[in-house]
């Protein structure tokens, strides 16, 4: 069967194809996605990517197919205008755009690495305005027209990025925007919930209206503070939005930026996306941001976790075996996973029955009743899963070394 909810490699609910839901929502017929681990990504604490590992972090992204990477921010330090520049130069089909802030200083920095494009920063929120930046909002306005202008003028495609966007107040947004458009006309411009504190349908109330204000496309930026990272990315795509950031494993400040391969999955599997992206590449560049980034992975992280593919419950598996989709949304291969059953407190005559054939071993049905028995026994005793060894030893206790 192929329907949109059932492909070969997923059976999602086909409720996110009912006519009723989707006439409400007003879906961009392309998605462009941009990938921000190697600049808003870097800014989790603690986590510095060495010249070479953003290189080669650019180059899996570029494998994977993103349409841009936003390479760093080149104020930051010199190597990272140095790394920036490798990567404008290594020749990827992925378009590289540096982050800058509203100033010809930093927009200097971002021509003199090469780089296609920028993501030009100003404070929009009402509390960063109120608290943190002591400008007018007269202030953000001429500032922006000029740097939009003063890029423009040295080639570059601008993004234009009004951050804390969800925080902002409306009619400094309407002011803001037709002045920006009236005076310099970026080539994009993103809305940001730079704090995590949009809910999905304020998010697409915000993309709305602001899509009444200007003529050219929105982006989305989200960060995870609520856990509400991917739901608001999908959101402002549900209301027009069509370039989508994101952050490999969801890194980021405080509880990340939106993951982008959570955002990615759902754009094909739950929306229908025919994505340029070889979503089958994202559990190795997962595997490989973190071991760079130095932060492991949660186990049940949605889509690149340890555990979204791990089995301990004995009931169901021979329809996992024969059937996955009836136990998982996707199959494990879909973004390069296996799936892995494991022993412990949970363990069924199923599970046991699929180990052994795994191992070459055969038993008789008490005989599985027994290393059942012998594997809860442990799975309890150490608090866990059994490790492979610890198996096979209750299967040489019970059956026997090495025999049938
Ligand atoms: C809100 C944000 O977080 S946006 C940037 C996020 N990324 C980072 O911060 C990356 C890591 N940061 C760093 O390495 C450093 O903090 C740097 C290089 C960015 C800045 O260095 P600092 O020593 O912190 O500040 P520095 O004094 O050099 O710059 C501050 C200036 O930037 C200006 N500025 C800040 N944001 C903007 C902006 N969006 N547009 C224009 N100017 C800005 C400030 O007004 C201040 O100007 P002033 O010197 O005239 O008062
Ligand atoms: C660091 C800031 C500018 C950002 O990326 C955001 O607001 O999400």
């Amino acid at each position: 069967m192929q329907e949109p909810w059932h492909q070969d490699k997923w059976w999602v609910s086909e409720y996110n194809f009912a006519p009723a839901v989707r006439e409400q929502q007003q879906l961009p017929e392309k998605i462009i996605v941009h990938d921000a681990t190697l600049r808003d990504g870097e800014q989790t604490p603690g986590v510095v990517f060495r010249m070479e590992e953003k290189v080669a972090i650019a180059r899996m992204l570029d494998e994977l197919g993103v349409d841009r990477i936003e390479a760093g921010m080149p104020a930051v330090s010199a190597e990272d205008a140095e790394a920036i520049g490798e990567i404008a130069r290594a020749g990827l089909k992925a378009k590289i755009m540096a982050f800058s802030r509203a100033m010809p200083a930093d927009i200097d920095r971002a021509v003199a690495c090469g780089v296609w494009g920028i993501i030009l920063e100003v404070p929009t929120g009402y509390p960063k305005l109120k608290y943190q930046f002591n400008w007018t909002e007269d202030e953000i306005i001429a500032k922006s027209v000029t740097a939009i202008n003063y890029a423009h003028d040295r080639g570059l495609y601008v993004t234009f990025f009004p951050f804390d966007t969800t925080r902002a107040r409306m009619d400094f947004l309407k002011r803001l925007f037709a002045e920006v458009m009236r005076k310099a006309t970026p080539d994009s411009i993103a809305v940001v919930d730079t704090t995590g504190t949009a809910t999905p349908a304020a998010m697409g109330y915000l993309v709305r209206e602001i899509k009444k204000m200007v003529s050219v496309p929105l982006e989305v930026h989200t960060h995870n503070d609520l856990g509400l990272g991917t739901a608001t990315t999908l959101a402002a795509v549900e209301a027009g939005a069509e370039v989508v950031h994101g952050c490999i494993n969801g890194l980021g400040e405080r509880a990340g930026n939106t993951a982008l391969e959570e955002v990615l999955l759902c754009l094909a599997a739950l929306y229908g996306y025919r994505l340029k992206v070889d979503l089958s590449k994202l559990a190795a560049i997962s595997m490989r941001v973190a071991e760079m980034a130095g932060q492991p992975l949660a186990g049940n992280k949605p889509v690149v976790g340890s555990l979204p593919f791990t089995r301990e419950i004995g009931l169901g598996m021979e329809v996992l075996q024969k059937s996955p989709l009836a136990i998982f949304p996707f199959l494990p291969e879909t973004v390069g996973k296996k799936m892995e059953i494991v022993m412990g407190k949970k363990t069924g005559k199923g599970s046991v029955r699929v180990k052994l054939e795994e191992m070459g071993r055969r038993a008789t049905e008490e005989e599985i009743e027994a290393i059942v028995q012998r594997v809860k026994e442990l799975g309890i005793a150490k608090k866990g899963i059994l490790t492979q060894e610890e198996f096979e030893q209750v299967v040489n206790d019970v059956l026997g070394q090495g025999g049938f």
